[in-house]
């Protein structure tokens, strides 16, 4: 039986903006209340995505990491999930700078992300607009997720991180096809050349 695909996935965002409830929201379908705000934690979690098990490793990173511990956390994952707090109008404007560090370190470009604007069950405390999330994303070419980690009725955060690991096998599939396009390439370029030496 084929082996079934891991993806290491790991959640960004400032400090205090529900990264935590977010991951345990999706891992357990529960919301609670408070988590040590120092530690990063890693679970691993199996989904089916579209008829495929996918399994997950998944970093909570903590919110006060130094660029140091960032940058090595996002050379592990193979997908980020960037998380701001929609009361919080500093979250959202530390989302381009997390994205430019991934761009930075992550080589080739264009990482896999999803943007997710969570405590959208906050609505009378709001600062940022659902169509500053939308028009961020579409700049980062990225998915965007309007959540709630406490109130997660239509299943929003796993759809999140399900369109995440869509997402990389994807680009996995298209990597596949390039790699088998370069390898029948380099077939026939040598075919071509062996013929070319039968014929002079
Ligand atoms: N109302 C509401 N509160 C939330 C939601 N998600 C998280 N919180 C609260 O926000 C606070 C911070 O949540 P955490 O999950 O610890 O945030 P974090 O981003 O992991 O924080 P660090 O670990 O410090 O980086 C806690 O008091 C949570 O209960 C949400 O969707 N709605």
């Amino acid at each position: 039986m084929a082996k079934s695909p891991e993806v290491k996935l790991a959640v960004f965002g400032r400090a205090g903006v529900g990264k935590s409830a977010l991951v345990v929201r999706f891992l357990t379908r529960r919301f609670i209340w408070e988590y040590d705000p120092t530690l990063e934690s890693t679970y691993r979690h199996q989904a089916t995505i579209d008829d495929e098990v996918v399994t997950m490793e998944i970093l909570d990173t903590a919110g006060q990491e130094d660029t140091q511990q960032k940058e090595s956390h996002m050379r592990w994952g193979d997908g980020f999930v960037i998380v701001y707090d929609i009361t919080d109008r500093g979250s959202f404007d530390e989302v381009a700078p997390l994205r430019g560090l991934l761009e930075e370190v992550k080589k080739p470009k264009n990482v896999p992300l999803v943007l997710v604007g969570n405590k959208a069950d906050l609505e009378h405390a709001r600062q940022v607009g659902t169509e500053e999330g939308e028009r961020l994303a579409a700049e980062m070419a990225c998915a965007f997720y309007e959540c709630s980690a406490c109130a997660d009725e239509g299943g929003m955060v796993a759809e999140a991180f399900h369109e995440l690991c869509r997402e990389l096998r994807r680009r996995k599939a298209v990597q596949g096809k390039a790699r088998r396009r370069s390898s029948t390439t380099h077939v026939k370029q040598a075919i071509n050349k062996m013929l070319t030496k039968i014929s002079s």
